[in-house]
């Protein structure tokens, strides 16, 4: 074995004893050793967040266990394959609704079933999820605070609450509160008018961990913002770690006070995005086997390949497969799965399409930011674009004029209608623009 492997094998052995496993699966599984060259030992980390991690809590400690074993000095190199995620950190941008039947834990309001060991980390949201376990091993220190945001059903709330159930672990003493944005915007509201404002303030200021679910919705609430803005200063003055969620980066979230995004900035915003084959499959088979069910990995196969944007929605599908086999006193097998699930795809992406989804396609496709189409600038580039997306929000969703009006910057139904009429009508002319709004599809329905 060359040398580099045998020390790292000597190092991990040593780590490991300190280290428990989500830790352990988190910080140092990942971790390769590269070469031993002239006393430094070189190590490749998956992201700047390892590397961070590695640089505060454990390089010392390895150098000195190293000394230790060979009896010489030894140094750490710590190299991360691909450069760019460094800027994840410099500059901090990494990149709810509560499910139905939940179970909460008496006083955090806590799914028990939201932890770090029930969280498989995957390509989408091994970034968050290390963003995350720093957050709750080092609450207020590092990343604060601490933004999660990303595409419906992708783990924000079950990641969220696992740095909550985490912090509680190592310190059943902590005071942790979890609330949607509407939760904290009623409590507010809840307490002008029952002129409980001091309570009120004294609930939400003094815990030492506060869990904020779908910012978002905070959008239009002015009063509720400007509480939360003194809400959030009074905690980071106190080193008291924050931790948000939101279906997009908060300077793309229309209406949120410019001195809140600020302030979200000096933390760390972390994406998640939708898994892949292989984190899917994993996922229903850690379902599968929470539940007791027998289902071979053709059939796993299958069910994730139904379903690819939303986990929820994934979840869901093995219930409907569950069902099926059990009203039909079947098995669950490859045919039973193909019988249950027919015709879910459609629906399912028709239903997982959301409105931000169509705004970050059209702007990738056009090159532009999201914030250009929800903002206001009318510069040809733009106009077209924005348009273009209103239009394929009111043919692609559900969702009411208003609400679209509302997503794109809080614009005017009326504005949704025209745009709707004119590409429809552009369209009879203008054989360019009917192949982009053709391509724009095929993007969104995959
Ligand atoms: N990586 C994962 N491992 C295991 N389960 C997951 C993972 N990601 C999501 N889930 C499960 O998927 C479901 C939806 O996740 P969650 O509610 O956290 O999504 P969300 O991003 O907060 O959605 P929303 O945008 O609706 O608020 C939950 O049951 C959660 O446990």
């Amino acid at each position: 074995m060359a040398n580099e492997k045998l020390l790292w094998e000597k190092l991990v052995s040593e780590l490991q004893k300190n280290f428990e496993s989500v830790s352990y699966d988190t910080w140092i599984a990942p971790v390769e050793p590269i070469s031993l060259v002239n006393g430094v030992l070189t190590l490749e980390l998956p992201s700047a967040f390892h590397r961070d991690y590695w640089d505060r809590n454990l390089v010392a400690e390895s150098e000195t266990i190293l000394q230790d074993y060979t009896g010489q000095k030894i140094r750490l190199d710590l190299t991360v394959p691909n450069e760019n995620h460094k800027e994840d950190v410099d500059d901090p941008v990494v990149t709810g609704v509560d499910a139905p039947g939940q179970v909460y834990a008496h006083d955090t309001h806590l799914n028990d079933k939201y932890t770090f060991d029930s969280f498989v980390v995957g390509s989408g949201n091994y970034l968050a999820q290390a963003a995350a376990l720093s957050a709750a091993e080092e609450p207020g220190q590092v990343y604060n605070p601490l933004n999660l945001y990303g595409g419906v059903g992708l783990g924000k709330t079950h990641l969220m609450q696992a740095i909550g159930h985490e912090v509680l672990r190592r310190n059943p003493e902590a005071r942790v509160k979890y609330v949607t944005s509407e939760e904290f915007a009623n409590d507010f509201i809840n307490s002008i008018r029952t002129r409980r404002q001091e309570e009120f303030r004294r609930e939400y200021r003094s815990v030492d961990l506060l869990l904020v679910d779908d910012i978002q919705f905070f959008a239009d609430k002015e009063a509720t913002q400007e509480e939360f803005f003194h809400t959030f200063n009074k905690l980071y003055e106190n080193k008291k770690q924050i931790v948000l969620t939101s279906d997009r980066i908060p300077s793309d979230i229309p209406k949120l006070e410019d001195r809140l995004i600020s302030r979200f900035k000096w933390g760390l915003s972390a994406d998640i995005t939708p898994p892949d084959l292989e984190t899917r499959i994993a996922i229903l088979r850690n379902k599968a086997v929470a539940e007791g069910l027998e289902i071979d990995n053709q059939t796993l196969n299958y069910i994730a390949g139904q379903i690819d944007t939303n986990i929820r929605e994934l979840e869901g599908a093995l219930v409907r497969v569950q069902a099926y086999a059990t009203i039909n006193k079947i098995d669950i097998t490859l045919e039973t799965a193909i019988a249950a699930l027919k015709g879910l795809k459609d629906s399912a992406q028709q239903h997982g399409l959301s409105i931000s989804k169509i705004q970050e396609v059209v702007a990738q496709y056009y090159r532009l930011q999201v914030s250009d189409l929800t903002g206001k600038k009318r510069t040809k580039n733009i106009v077209v674009p924005r348009q273009i997306a209103m239009y394929l929000s009111r043919e692609l969703t559900e969702n009411s004029l208003p609400k679209i009006g509302k997503e794109f910057g809080g614009k005017d139904h009326t504005t949704v209608i025209h745009a709707h009429e004119k590409i429809v009508q552009d369209q009879n002319h203008d054989s360019e623009l009917r192949s982009q709004i053709s391509d724009l599809k095929k993007l969104l329905k995959g």
